[in-house]
């Protein structure tokens, strides 16, 4: 019997890890979880249902009942509440300056760890394998993962891609990469790798590059343990 190819990314914000998890997912023709995602769709929600968000116990109540629904295809991952899709509405500013006031709260870090592990596992199993990527996935969520990376770069690398991403000035991303990851890790770690956690600095090289490397890092894996597969079943 087989065991699942899944593939646990960190790291801090603008490391690419969310595109190159992607690509990585799409070469591999498994299944692709932005765990990210889930945390701003719950920021969205309780905005749109009037949520103060400084009232952890209504945020946390709202998490547990949220219908909350991934899409894991790489090639194209879907974000929606109920019928609703968010996928726009969650990248705007207005989630990601509010984001980590839901992410910091730990009775909504147990509900979506555990929504994260029960995805991974139909993910899994529909594909094969599911590269999931967040800031606490090769800690928390999946730490048994058979394939677990932490994606860096220096702080000037993450904000030039950021501003050339968003088409803004390289000042004005500090808050989107350098604050907000300063209040995400009150709660998780994923600045330094964790014990058998393979680091992969992307400051210097491109995007081609880091998935080539991450692929690398899965070929080691899939190399050294047999019953590891990418086929679904
Ligand atoms: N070497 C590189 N590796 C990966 N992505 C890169 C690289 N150079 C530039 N980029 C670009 O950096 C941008 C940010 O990538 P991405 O959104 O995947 O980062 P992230 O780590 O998931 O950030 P966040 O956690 O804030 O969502 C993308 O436009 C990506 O194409
Ligand atoms: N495993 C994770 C993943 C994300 N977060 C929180 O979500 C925010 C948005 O993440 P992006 O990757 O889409 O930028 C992030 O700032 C964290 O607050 C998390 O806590 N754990």
């Amino acid at each position: 019997m087989s065991k699942a190819l899944v593939i646990a990314i960190d790291g801090p914000s603008g490391t690419g890890k969310s595109s190159v998890s992607k690509a990585v997912a799409s070469r591999l023709g498994v299944s692709f979880l932005d765990t990210g995602a889930m945390y701003r769709a719950l920021a969205w929600s309780c905005v749109d249902a009037q949520i103060d968000l400084g009232d952890a116990d209504a945020v946390a109540e709202h998490c547990r009942t949220f219908d909350l629904r991934m899409g894991m295809n790489p090639k194209s991952p879907t974000v929606a509440v109920g019928e609703r899709p968010i996928d726009a509405e969650i990248r705007q500013d207005a989630v990601t300056s509010v984001v980590s006031q839901v992410a910091t709260n730990l009775d909504v870090r147990a509900n979506l760890k555990q929504r994260q592990r029960d995805l991974i596992a139909q993910g899994a199993e529909a594909t094969g394998g599911c590269v999931a990527e967040g800031r606490d996935i090769t800690t928390v969520v999946a730490p048994d993962a058979p394939v677990r990376i932490l994606m860096t770069a220096s702080e000037e690398a993450r904000m030039a891609r950021r501003s050339k991403q968003l088409k803004v000035a390289v000042a004005s991303t500090r808050s989107q990469i350098v604050d907000r990851d300063r209040a995400d890790s009150t709660v998780s770690q994923f600045t330094t790798a964790a014990d058998g956690v393979v680091t992969i600095d992307t400051s210097h090289i491109d995007f081609r590059q880091s998935v080539a490397a991450v692929l690398r890092v899965v070929q080691e894996v899939l190399d050294g343990d047999p019953e590891l597969s990418t086929s679904a079943g």
